[in-house]
């Protein structure tokens, strides 16, 4: 064990902790658990406010983030947990930290943050790989956006990591960037090298750190930006007048007062482009 791995708050180490408690990793359950300290302590002082804000922690496993959250000084965590067998090893967190811990036994792609927390939060996480982009993209969906949300930390593969933060002509550039782009401002905050994880996963792993962006009325609905992305993507390689005819009527005409060149392909577009254009569906152009 390394120092790194001690018990600076008292509770057992961590490695102590998944014995005691048979928390022995599952796969299907994407476990990677992180268990030095002193890089769960840099996740949460990168998530920013802890302090005053709740903070909703979606897979704590065995606590180490939790933990790391609660000693830099978070106000409240809500904890969304499927795997019940962590239920024992976070009694003991809640008992060290009274009425700062609350447990949610239950699929985070079925929950609503909204029924849990007591106002803006963040959310912070070492997600499971398995479920990363469906979390993501059903956070990136809340309606009226972003309502609650203050900010995200998350734990990505460093390649979905890059498709989030992609600038337009890059390869990674894609639906997940557009989308991530205009809810948010986007940046990696930094890489965490597969050793740091117990089992080690087979990739490189990156924290990203989404802010919100404030909406106006400018901005197109949500459904538009899904479909017009969805249609563009789909079809990467073809130019847009071909790509678009699943959702626009005339695609030329669409490109055209969207002021874009038809034969311009999706990976090409900036994000003020794609908002161009779902505006036109919000109008009824398609
Ligand atoms: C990568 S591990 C992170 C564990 C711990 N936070 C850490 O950093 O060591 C992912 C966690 O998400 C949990 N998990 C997996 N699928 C889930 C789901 N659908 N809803 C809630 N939690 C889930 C796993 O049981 C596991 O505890």
């Amino acid at each position: 064990m390394s120092a790194a791995e001690g018990s600076e708050d008292g509770l057992p180490p961590l490695r102590e902790v998944i014995a005691a408690h048979g928390l022995a990793a599952k796969k299907s359950l994407g476990q990677h658990f992180l268990l030095d300290l002193n890089l769960t302590r840099r996740i949460a002082r990168a998530a920013g406010d802890i302090g005053s804000q709740d903070v909703i922690e979606i897979g704590p496993g065995p606590g180490g983030l939790t933990r790391a959250l609660l000693m830099e000084g978070a106000r409240r965590i809500i904890a969304v947990e499927r795997d019940d067998r962590a239920a024992a090893a976070l009694a003991e967190v809640q008992a060290a930290y009274p009425g700062k811990l609350e447990l949610v036994q239950a699929d985070a792609l079925e929950v609503d943050e909204a029924d849990h927390i007591s106002g803006p939060a963040r959310i912070v996480a070492n997600l499971p790989y398995n479920i990363s982009t469906a979390l993501l993209l059903k956070w990136l969906s809340i309606e009226p956006w972003p309502a609650w949300l203050m900010s995200m930390t998350l734990m990505f593969q460093k390649e979905v990591a890059e498709r989030i933060v992609a600038a337009p002509g890059s390869k990674a550039y894609g639906r997940l960037s557009v989308i991530s782009q205009w809810r948010c401002e986007a940046f990696i905050a930094f890489d965490v090298g597969a050793r740091a994880f117990t089992p080690p996963p087979k990739v490189v792993s990156s924290i990203v750190h989404m802010t919100p962006r404030a909406m106006t009325g400018d901005d197109p609905t949500l459904r538009s930006v899904e479909r017009v992305t969805a249609a563009a993507f789909g079809q990467r390689r073809k130019m847009l007048r071909a790509s678009l005819k699943q959702v626009f009527a005339d695609p030329e005409g669409a490109c055209a007062s969207a002021g874009i060149a038809p034969t311009e392909r999706a990976e090409r577009l900036d994000v003020p482009a794609f908002l161009a254009l779902a505006r036109l569906l919000d109008a009824g152009a398609g």
